[in-house]
Parts: structure tokens; sequence; C-alpha cells
């Protein structure tokens, strides 16, 4: 980490905040790190690092010059606390793996994660809070809204939409030109090959809905 005076708050000390903070780690844009998490003051540590209070109380005392980055994998929640931090006017940090291969032209909000091995081409844009994890590859001109988790390996081809708070789930392939509605759930391994109207839960190959 080098020393450009940067801290970063990770919200969220599970799974998702340590692979959160790893990204944050060899990005070394932070001189440090420290976590905050509703299960503060029983947990006070995670990866080495300090879990220093919860998110509630921190941002009520509002300390200047550090980032802020939301590491909650549930949609509905991680909303929540990033448009809590955007409304306070707190910078929400953007943590891109070096090894991920990102177009030029690509457009990526605020609050998102873009893990190692995925792959986001040209004329894509991710909205706000948006999660490309590990191995996704997401092709040309996808519209991805805000706060959508494209889970490890999920393969979009281009064209294609997804609404906000939607959940493509690991392994799941979407052909071209499908538009995916808001609070989707894909089923692991789908193959979505219709438009999915929005709240559905779709699996399988071809996709199906199933009751929600
Ligand atoms: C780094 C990380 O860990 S990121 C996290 C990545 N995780 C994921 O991608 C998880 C994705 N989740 C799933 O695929 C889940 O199975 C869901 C959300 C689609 C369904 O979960 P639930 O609503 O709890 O459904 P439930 O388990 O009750 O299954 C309902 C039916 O759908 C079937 N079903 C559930 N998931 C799938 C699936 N992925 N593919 C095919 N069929 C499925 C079940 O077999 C069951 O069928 P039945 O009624 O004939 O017995």
């Amino acid at each position: 980490m080098n020393n450009n005076k940067k801290k970063l708050a990770i919200i969220g000390a599970g799974g998702h905040g340590s692979v959160a903070y790893d990204c944050a780690k060899i990005s070394l844009e932070y001189e440090s790190v420290f976590f905050l998490d509703s299960n503060y003051p029983r947990k006070k540590n995670h990866k080495g690092l300090p879990i220093v209070d919860t998110f509630e109380n921190f941002i009520s005392a509002s300390p200047p010059g550090i980032d802020y980055f939301v590491a909650i994998g549930d949609n509905q929640a991680r909303k929540k606390l990033c448009e809590t931090i955007i409304a306070l006017k707190y910078p929400l940090a953007t943590l891109i793996h070096p090894q991920a291969v990102v177009s030029d032209d690509v457009q990526i909000g605020a609050g998102a994660l873009i893990m190692p091995g995925s792959v986001i081409n040209t004329g894509t844009t991710l909205g706000t809070g948006v999660i490309v994890n590990t191995c996704a590859s997401v092709d040309h001109d996808n519209e991805i809204s805000d706060f959508v988790h494209l889970a490890p390996g999920t393969r979009l081809a281009g064209g294609v939409v997804v609404g906000e708070c939607s959940m493509v789930g690991i392994g799941a392939i979407v052909v071209q030109n499908i538009c995916i509605g808001s609070s989707v759930i894909v089923g692991a391994g789908a193959t979505v090959i219709h438009d999915v109207e929005a709240s559905a839960k779709v699996v399988g190959t071809p996709a199906k809905k199933i009751k929600s």
C-alpha cells in the first residue's frame, strides 16, 4: 500500500468483505483499510484488520478523508447502504481488480466491485453498486443497472440488459439482446434465452420461471 493518505472503510466483514479487501489491497490505492460491521463490538477483527465500529455509529461521527465500500452481497441491503452514503455526500469507492479486463469505454458506477478474471467488453455500462464477480464475462453493449450481482462465471452475450437489484447466479448464461427485469433471480447454471419479467425467479436450461 502506498502513502497517499486515503483510507478505506469496508462495510461488511464477511466473505464479500474479504474479497473486497483483496481487491483494495492489490489496487494499491489505499494507505489503510478497516472494516465496519454490525457485529461490532462482539467481533473486532477480520482478515487481520480491525473492525472499528458499526456503520451507523461510525458514519454519524462523519470523520473526514475516508472512502466507503459496501461489501454486502444482498442487493437490496447493498442498495440501502450505498444510497445512505451517497445522500450524505461521502465518497463511495469503486474497486477494480487489476486482473479484470475492462474495455476503455466501459462506464462503471460508484461502489462497483469488478473481480479478477472478469472481462467487460466495449460499450457496456455498469450502474452503482454492481458486482461483477470472479471470471464473469460481460460482452459488448450490455446495460447492467444499479445493484445487480453477476455471480462468478456468468456469461452475458452482447446487448443484454439487466434491471436493478437482479442477481444472475453462478455459471448462468444469457444469450444476446435479452432483457432481464428488475429484482430477478437467475438460478445457478441457467441458460436464459427469453426476456425475464421483473421479480421473477428462473432456473434451468432453457430458463423457466419457478415460484418466488
Ligand atoms: C462468491 C459467491 O458465493 S456468489 C453467490 C453465488 N450463488 C448463486 O449463484 C446461487 C444461485 N441460487 C440458486 O440457484 C437457487 O437455487 C435459487 C435462488 C434459484 C432458488 O432457490 P430457492 O428459491 O430456495 O428454491 P429451492 O431450492 O426451493 O428450489 C425450488 C425448485 O427449483 C429447483 N432449482 C433451484 N435452483 C435451481 C437451479 N439453479 N437450477 C435448476 N433447478 C433449480 C429445485 O430443484 C426445486 O425444484 P423442485 O420443486 O422440483 O424440487
